[in-house]
């Protein structure tokens, strides 16, 4: 694997904001980061320097903006290295360009406006690729990897991975349930990596940021003149994942309009792209998720038991952290490693009751939030011993801990601690429910992701 340490990333965009946000999210992670603006310039690089991977913009701003330019360079890119590692950045409703450029050898693709989350497990997850794929390796390397980088000694954990096991290899689908940072979509990667579609893609959508409005469009895709902007055929996700896995991310937030057309096209195997007529076959494999208590929605008649019923052939539920307390300690070393290594720092160690705050605190954001936790605390951390005041939880243990980390507060402070508090709190009192907790602080879900990121939550 190249190691993420050692690896070396490009970014080509012509907007110097989003160079600018990439550089800083990826020096956090891996060693050497390339920025160009130009992507004339691009040969030249190339012929100067390898990357492990490259992170291309399809939207130059040229006077045509097809993304047919992204392509074009994509092809560039590929002559030079046919094993590049290639991730386009592309906009949302761009779905069709981003499966042609699947198919011209793109390795992945993200959609603006990203999650840093999300952006940098699609970086690792192709920086891990890279390998086996050059030394001729068949999946099963592949295979190891996967289900090896789901860490946990708990019974539940130990249930889940035996599960994933025995159903990866079948076309059944699968429910993922859990809460917030459970780890339910890296179930999801570990479930398509194990089955005899991982070669084929694994394309995500979170359900929770489509309105009514997309939601057609975006699934089932689109013909010309469908729509004022729809100004050239487009395929939707479910044609992208045509062969693969097609991962429908938060289920449990869609409309009961969205839920029948959803069921329909279950049902049938086959979708009606927007303005068209004709029906075409998908052959996908259907894995989803949600952190809502979807059969209580059942109950009250907020979403429809048929749609369970296609959707659920097998369960897999993640308990949330604060019940498996056995692997907290576990994790947090994962971690710790992870970013002392990333921050070129000693591996620390943990203090008898720093690891006793960590298992009595009851992670609201579960595995992602003690990610950030020990993150963070690694970054702030005087000795090579990570100590209780280095793990933050309330603002009063905040205000103590500031002077220790040699952290000088200055206006602004107060209110962004009070803002990552409430958030906090408003996560705990809605279980980690995305959607509950945007709703009750009158945010979008995206803006709450948004802020989610801000704060390392
Ligand atoms: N058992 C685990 N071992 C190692 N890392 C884990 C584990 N579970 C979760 N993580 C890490 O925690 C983070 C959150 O996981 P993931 O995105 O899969 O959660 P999720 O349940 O899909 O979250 P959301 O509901 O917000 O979409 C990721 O960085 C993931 O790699």
């Amino acid at each position: 694997m190249a190691s993420a340490k050692n690896a070396r990333v490009l970014v080509v965009d012509d907007e110097a904001d989003v160079l600018f946000a990439l550089k800083m999210l990826l020096k956090t992670e891996v060693g050497h980061v390339v920025t160009e603006k130009n992507p004339d310039n691009l040969p030249a690089l190339l012929d100067r320097e390898k990357f492990d991977v490259i992170f291309l913009d399809m939207n130059f701003k040229s006077a045509l903006n097809t993304g047919n330019e992204g392509l074009f360079w994509l092809r560039q890119i590929l002559q030079k290295d046919k094993d590049a590692k290639v991730i386009l950045i592309t906009a949302y409703g761009d779905v069709e360009l981003a499966v042609r450029s699947l198919k011209e050898g793109a390795a992945d693709f993200i959609v603006k406006p990203w999650h840093n989350d999300k952006l940098l497990e699609t970086l690792h997850h192709n920086l891990q690729a890279r390998q086996p794929k050059k030394a001729g390796a068949g999946n099963t390397s592949t295979h190891k990897n996967t289900s090896t980088s789901i860490l946990g000694e708990s019974d539940a954990i130990k249930e889940v991975l035996y599960k994933i096991d025995k159903i990866a290899p079948t076309e059944a689908n699968v429910l993922i349930l859990g809460e917030n940072g459970t780890g339910k979509e890296l179930v999801a990667r570990a479930l398509h990596e194990k089955s005899f579609r991982a070669t084929k893609p694994f394309i995500s959508v979170d359900m929770g940021a489509l309105t009514d409005s997309l939601f057609e469009s975006e699934l089932f895709g689109s013909k010309r003149g469908a729509f004022t902007d729809a100004k050239e055929d487009r395929a939707g996700r479910f044609e992208a994942a045509n062969g693969g896995t097609l991962f429908l991310d938060e289920i449990g937030n869609i409309s009961p309009a969205m839920q029948a057309k959803l069921l329909t096209v279950l049902q049938n195997r086959q979708v009606t792209p927007l303005g068209s007529n004709t029906p075409v076959p998908v052959d996908i494999r259907l894995v989803s998720a949600t952190n809502e208590p979807i059969y209580e929605l059942a109950a009250r008649n907020q979403f429809r038991k048929d749609l369970i019923y296609r959707i659920n052939t097998v369960e897999i539920t993640l308990p949330p952290l604060r019940q498996r307390e056995g692997d907290i300690e576990l994790l947090a070393r994962h971690f710790a490693a992870i970013y002392a290594q990333k921050n070129h720092k000693p591996e620390p160690d943990f203090a008898p009751a720093t690891l006793q705050k960590l298992k009595q605190h009851s992670w609201p954001g579960n595995v992602r939030e003690l990610q950030h936790a020990v993150e963070r605390a690694i970054i702030l951390a005087e000795g090579n011993v990570l100590q209780p005041q280095d793990f933050s939880f309330s603002p009063m243990e905040m205000a103590t801990a500031a002077p220790a980390t040699g952290f000088a507060p200055d206006k602004a402070v107060p209110l962004i601690e009070m803002e990552r508090e409430t958030i906090i709190r408003t996560l705990e009192k809605n279980k980690g429910n995305i959607s509950r907790t945007a709703k009750e602080l009158g945010l979008t879900r995206t803006a709450l992701y948004r802020r989610l990121n801000k704060h390392d939550i």
